[in-house]
């Protein structure tokens, strides 16, 4: 971790650009901007995160440096709440666990429950490490689909602008490059020739083609984070690049290397693994959270009995009775087979039977793999835009999508896995520290019931059964 006050400050983070406001609309939703302090390690066993508006993150920097060097140790809770009472932040658990282990230098295995904010986490240490003056790529993080290196590259270039607004700060700003499944590769091809960004958020294909032309370098990689890294690895498209990868670039002493995910089955092997194939260095620490508790508290888990063609039915009287303010809709893919046979799939059904039959306010979205790359960024920007939504969607949305606005989720079809079932539900309950309830429902056949028995055996948890009302 760098040394001076300034790196106290790690990151900020805004919810609107710092450009100037064009009307008075844009003025009415332009929320407080927060900064997001990440304070140096001496301070770590205290709450090391905080959240706080704009203006006060300097006054608290020099504050903290005046009362350390005037041996004055008050909390750094006590100094934040002098500040700004009751805007405070707290750091999630991984957070807290993770960061001193990060800014040690560590390789490091986040494993922690869905919506806990691992993506923070490796971001803070990126941020820590990169020089936005130096031209070459200095953090890479690989993701396994188009959707979820979106949403990452958002969040990086909000990070990226809100540090480059920091006076304290190095005036030249950090580049953030998607290379992702469908983006335009020539393009990117120039860009890295002419001047290499600092952080690159990618899909293995993609920078697989990059990296064997060798048009894309890494010598100069300060960070590599893997997302949802046991998907990675499970997946036959993506599993042999992906090693290939790891073997080549992983494991240097000047490196370091984050794996995440919420769910590392076997993950004493996968820790044997990365040290005897050197993808992380000897001491990599596993940082795991909520060990036996797989998800979140906050999710109630329920499920009704129907029969197949009642099932339709069924969800349009879940939706009227639990009103959700957002709900994700889960279905599963439709087969070969069924698509040779020139069958309707099972999302097309719902989606048609729900815009005939849902009276409610929210708006009916889809998005399954079969669409177009442009289709499907059209979608989640449907479903950004804040109106309430209810997505009829494959696993495609399953892993590390962040909507935090979902209150409910429902099983149409109930996923293969019980590690599936996981990140179907963890796309709720997204909001840490919130004391709300949220729903997973899962709408199953007589003879699926020992299946989902199963999976609350594997993860430990209650699935209550719900009657309905004829
Ligand atoms: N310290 C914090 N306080 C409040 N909110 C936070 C904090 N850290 C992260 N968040 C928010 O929590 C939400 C979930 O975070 P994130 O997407 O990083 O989860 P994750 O652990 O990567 O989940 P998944 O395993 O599903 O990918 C995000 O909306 C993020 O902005």
């Amino acid at each position: 971790m760098a040394s001076n006050s300034a790196s106290q400050i790690l990151a900020t983070t805004k919810t609107a650009p710092y450009s100037k406001p064009r009307d008075s609309r844009f003025l009415q939703s332009r929320k407080p901007y927060l900064n997001l302090c990440c304070l140096s390690q001496k301070f770590s066993n205290d709450n090391a995160l905080f959240c706080l508006p704009n203006s006060k993150s300097f006054l608290l920097a020099k504050e903290l440096e005046e009362r350390n060097s005037n041996n004055h140790s008050p909390t750094l809770r006590e100094i934040c709440q002098d500040h700004v009472p009751g805007n405070v932040l707290l750091p999630t658990d991984v957070q807290r666990e993770a960061l001193p282990v990060l800014f040690s230098g560590n390789d490091c295995i986040l494993h922690a429950q869905t919506g806990s904010g691992k993506t923070l986490t490796y971001f803070l240490l990126i941020y820590s490490q990169i020089n936005p003056k130096k031209s070459a790529v200095q953090a890479l993080i690989v993701v396994p689909t188009r959707e979820l290196g979106m949403q990452i590259t958002k969040v990086a270039r909000m990070l990226a602008a809100a540090r480059h607004m920091d006076p304290e700060l190095e005036q030249k700003s950090y580049t953030v490059m998607a290379l992702l499944d469908g983006g335009m590769l020539r393009r990117h091809k120039s860009w890295l020739k002419a001047e290499p960004p600092a952080i690159v958020v990618a899909t293995i294909g993609s920078l697989s083609q990059l990296l064997e032309k060798q048009i894309f370098k890494l010598d100069s990689l300060r960070v590599l984070v893997v997302d949802e890294v046991d998907f990675l690895f499970k997946s036959s498209k993506q599993v042999s690049s992906l090693r290939k990868l790891l073997t080549s670039y992983s494991s240097c002493n000047n490196r370091q290397t984050v794996f995440a995910s919420a769910s590392i089955l076997q993950h004493r092997r996968f820790i044997h693994d990365c040290i005897q194939q050197k993808w992380t260095k000897g001491d990599v620490v596993h940082v795991h959270v909520n060990r036996i508790m797989p998800m979140p508290a906050c999710l109630y888990h329920r499920f009704v009995i129907c029969g197949r063609k009642a099932k339709h039915q069924v969800l349009l009287s879940l939706l009227q009775s639990d009103l959700p303010e957002s709900g994700i809709i889960f279905v599963g893919e439709q087969s070969e087979k069924s698509k040779k046979s020139g069958q309707a799939s099972s999302t097309t059904v719902l989606i048609d039977f729900l815009r005939a039959s849902y009276e409610g306010p929210l708006d009916i979205l889809l998005l399954e793999e079969d669409m177009n790359f442009n289709s499907r960024a059209a979608s989640l920007t449907d479903v950004r835009k804040g109106d309430g939504y209810l997505l009829v969607s494959t696993d495609i949305v399953a892993r590390g999508i962040d909507l935090p606005e979902t209150t409910h989720i429902y099983n149409f079809d109930l996923p293969k896995t019980a590690i599936d079932y996981l990140h179907r539900a963890g796309r709720t309950g997204r909001k840490p520290f919130s004391d709300e309830r949220y729903y997973v429902t899962n709408i199953i056949l007589a003879e699926e019931r020992f299946v989902l028995q199963r999976f609350e055996n594997e993860l430990m948890f209650h699935c209550e059964k719900l009657t309905m009302e004829a």
